[in-house]
């Protein structure tokens, strides 16, 4: 389990994708958070004073996750401060990442950071997600989205069968998967590495129950 800051980035820097410019986009980011949260609230006073840990490495722990070649495309629903999104583009900018967000002054922040990082492939879907036109991805993540439930209702439209679905669920992540009942999928839960008691989903969907795909 990662602890501390020095931890956070010293596993972050363990990654076969964190090299120097990734590092450096992620710097960035955590600059930019910092200022931007004094004028809008995007995330927890507390959680800025740890923000490698509960932040940047909370959502770069889904990549290990990902894989290899499945990623081109990346929808990351409900993407507010960043997160899972910017952190999945600064260490995968080649990959298309689809940040969908539907407040007005969180796209604005998502599109100011995006271009501060460079990251040209990455981009702000700057409505509802039940407006975004369908389209089939890669992987879908959501970190303080919907309930599963619910989330799968909105989006299972962007999945097939191949596509990795990585839900940052907390506490709940288990319960929320046995309570799981209108849908064929492939989830099981992993633990976070950035605190004891939270889990992630990951998996495939197979699609709705009763009905064939
Ligand atoms: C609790 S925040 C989580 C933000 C981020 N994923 C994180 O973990 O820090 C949920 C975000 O989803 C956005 N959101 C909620 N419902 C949405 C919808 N139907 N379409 C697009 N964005 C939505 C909200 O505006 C908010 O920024």
């Amino acid at each position: 389990m990662l602890e501390t800051e020095s931890q956070a980035r010293d596993w972050l820097t363990s990654l076969p994708e964190v090299d120097d410019a990734a590092m450096a986009r992620l710097e960035t980011l955590v600059d930019l958070l910092a200022e931007e949260n004094q004028r809008q609230n995007l995330v927890s006073a507390a959680s800025l004073e740890a923000v490698w840990l509960r932040h940047i490495v909370d959502s770069a722990q889904l990549l290990p996750h990902v894989p290899r070649g499945t990623d081109k495309s990346w929808l990351d629903l409900g993407t507010g401060a960043g997160f899972p999104g910017l952190v999945i583009a600064a260490l995968r900018p080649e990959c298309e990442v689809l940040m969908v967000e539907s407040r007005a002054r969180r796209i604005e922040w998502l599109d100011r950071a995006r271009i501060a990082m460079g990251l040209d492939r990455a981009r702000v879907l700057g409505q509802r997600l039940e407006l975004v036109e369908t389209r089939e991805v890669g992987v879908i993540s959501a970190r303080a989205f919907a309930p599963l439930a619910r989330l799968l209702e909105l989006s299972a439209r962007f999945s097939t069968g191949d596509t990795t679905w990585l839900l940052p669920k907390g506490r709940s992540a288990q319960q929320e998967l046995e309570d799981l009942r209108n849908w064929r999928h492939v989830f099981h839960v992993e633990q976070s590495l950035t605190d004891p008691q939270a889990g992630i989903i990951v998996g495939t969907l197979a699609g709705r129950k009763g009905k064939t795909r």
